[in-house]
C-alpha cells in the first residue's frame, strides 16, 4: 500500500522529464557533497528514457561529478548485449554515452549472451551478490505500466510475492519481452528515495489506484516506497486531469 507518498503533477511529459532531471541532479549532488559518492537506479520505458535525455541537458548537470556516481538498474529485459530493447542500451544511448561516468561504476544486469548464458536465474543471483555491498541507493527511479507493474514486477506474479531474494528472474511477462531480471520490492524499499515517474492518460487508472491504497499484489507500483521519500512524478494526463 502507498503511504506517505507525495505526488507532483507536471503540465506535460516534457516538463515532467525536465523537472525530474533537475531534481535528480540536485539529489545526486547533495549525496556527493555529503559522502563524496552517489548512487542511482535507472529504469527503462518512455518516461525513464525522457528523463535520462533531459538529464544530459539539465543546467544542474555541471554540478555533478559523474566519475563518482554508481549506476544500477531496477530491471532489465533479458536479451543480448546491445539489443535496442534492453534498458541498458536505452540508458547508454540517452545519457551514459554522453557523460564522463567511470565504467567500473556502471553496473548493468547481465545480457542473455553474457557470462551466465541464457540463464536469467544466474544473472539475477549475480546481481544480488553485487548488491550485497550496497547499503542503500540514494535514488531509485521507477516507471509504472498501465496495469501497475514497476521495474519488472507484474501483478500477481511470483516476483511481487518475493520477500527473501534481492533480485529475481521474471518469466512469462505479460509485456514483451517475456524474460527479464528485476529488483524485488524489499530491495526497492531499501532505497533512500523512490521516484515513480509516469505520463499519459493510459496510466491514470493505475496511478489513481496506487494512490488510493491498492494492494501491491494487484498493483506492484503501490508497494514501491523509499526510506526517506516516495514521490509520484506524473503529468496532468496521468493525474486524470484532461
Ligand atoms: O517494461 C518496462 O516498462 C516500464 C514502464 O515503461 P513505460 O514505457 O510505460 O514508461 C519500465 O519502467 C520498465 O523499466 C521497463 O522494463
Amino acid at each position: 500500500m502507498t503511504t506517505g507518498a507525495t505526488t507532483v503533477v507536471h503540465e506535460s511529459q516534457d516538463e515532467l522529464a525536465a523537472r525530474t532531471a533537475a531534481r535528480l541532479a540536485a539529489a545526486l549532488a547533495e549525496a556527493q557533497a555529503a559522502r563524496g559518492t552517489a548512487s542511482v537506479v535507472l529504469t527503462g520505458g518512455r518516461t525513464g528514457g525522457a528523463v535520462l535525455a533531459a538529464l544530459r541537458d539539465a543546467a544542474t548537470m555541471s554540478k555533478l561529478d559523474w566519475s563518482t556516481i554508481d549506476i544500477y538498474w531496477g530491471d532489465e529485459r533479458f536479451l543480448p548485449r546491445g539489443d535496442p530493447e534492453r534498458n541498458e542500451t536505452l540508458a547508454r544511448r540517452e545519457l551514459l554515452d554522453h557523460v564522463p561516468v567511470s565504467p567500473h561504476r556502471v553496473h548493468p544486469m547481465a545480457p542473455s549472451d553474457g557470462e551466465f548464458g541464457d540463464d536469467p536465474d544466474a544473472a539475477a543471483e549475480a546481481y544480488a551478490v553485487l548488491l550485497r555491498d550496497v547499503p542503500s541507493f540514494d535514488v531509485c527511479l521507477l516507471g509504472v505500466g498501465e496495469e501497475g507493474h514497476t521495474a519488472s514486477i507484474f501483478p500477481h506474479s511470483p516476483a511481487v510475492a518475493e520477500t527473501a531474494r534481492a533480485v529475481v528472474a521474471v518469466r512469462d511477462c505479460p509485456k514483451p519481452p517475456p524474460t527479464r531480471v528485476s529488483l524485488t520490492l524489499p530491495t526497492i524499499r531499501n532505497a533512500e528515495r523512490v521516484w515513480l515517474m509516469t505520463a499519459g492518460a493510459g496510466k491514470a487508472e493505475a496511478v489513481a489506484a496506487a494512490l488510493a491504497g491498492a494492494e501491491e499484489a494487484d498493483l506492484p507500483a503501490a508497494g514501491a516506497r523509499g526510506r526517506q521519500e516516495t514521490l509520484w512524478l506524473i503529468d496532468k494526463a496521468a493525474a486524470g486531469e484532461y
